[in-house]
């Protein structure tokens, strides 16, 4: 379960936030070995919720939302793979649609910064998903598929096993518009199906695909029950440690029918 606070939460709110996360989860006894929890601030507050996951000895995973392809020089105002790596980050998004839309980013760029991330050690989060005018022409799961093949090209069997692929239907996000369930396991059954075509088996078993958009407590139980979801990537419901810390208990929330 990865939280994805966007451009929120200045150094000294992130660490309250990961203050009273630990507390919920440690209070409702959670399974840290069952369920992996990640948070990602922004580049400015991950040194001090490095500070705090370490010094607290915190069973949380954290990293970063973007990063540069290039390893260093003259990129100013980018951040490397090396940086996060040294500030002990295990994962990082690319590829997310806001990175897509504000940015420009494309497929290959996102490729890179995947790459990118492998070469230090980081585990990339790699966004994919229709918008609202592809899925109103029933076109979300060859997009999406499309994406994914560009986004993992060149990458080793290996890597392949290890990366997390979020699928994030652009109109479900910040929407309160929540995919249905089926919906989810629809595309995230065709993700894992265009890994198992482009690898094999085991690594199309191994790759971790989670579903983004609008998630929170009321609907995690259902989404999580799909075959092909393994975790959420979760907005602004991360936000709340209440909420979030329940998102991680997904096992004890209602399963709502349709
Ligand atoms: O973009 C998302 C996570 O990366 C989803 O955001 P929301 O949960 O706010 O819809």
């Amino acid at each position: 379960m990865a939280g994805n606070w966007k451009m929120n939460l200045d150094h000294r709110e992130a660490v309250h936030l990961v203050q009273k996360l630990a507390w919920t989860l440690q209070d409702k006894k959670h399974d840290f070995g069952a369920v992996e929890v990640v948070v990602l601030p922004a580049f400015t507050g991950i040194r001090s919720v490095q500070t705090l996951i370490d010094g607290d000895r915190l069973d949380l995973k954290y990293g970063a939302q973007d990063l540069s392809p290039n390893d260093g020089g003259a990129y100013t105002g980018d951040v490397s793979g090396a940086m996060l790596a040294k500030l002990g980050c295990s994962y990082v998004t690319v590829g997310h649609s806001e990175r897509r839309q504000y940015h420009a980013e494309s497929d290959e760029l996102v490729n890179a910064k995947a790459k990118a991330a492998f070469r230090h050690g980081l585990v990339p989060i790699l966004c994919v998903g229709e918008g609202l005018d592809v899925r109103q022409e029933g076109r979300q799961v060859e997009h999406t598929v499309a994406q994914v093949a560009a986004g993992i090209e060149g990458l080793k069997a290996e890597q392949v096993a290890e990366l997390v692929l979020a699928y994030e239907p652009v109109w479900a996000i910040g929407t309160g518009e929540v995919a249905t369930p089926a919906d989810a396991q629809e595309v995230c059954a065709a993700i894992r199906g265009a890994v198992l075509d482009a690898y094999d088996a085991d690594v199309a078993a191994s790759v971790r695909v989670l579903y983004g958009g609008s998630v929170k407590t009321n609907n995690v139980g259902g989404i999580m029950k799909q075959a092909d979801v393994d975790g959420c990537l979760v907005g602004g419901a991360s936000l709340d440690p209440e909420e979030f810390g329940g998102i991680c208990r997904f096992h004890d929330m209602p399963v709502l029918p349709g």
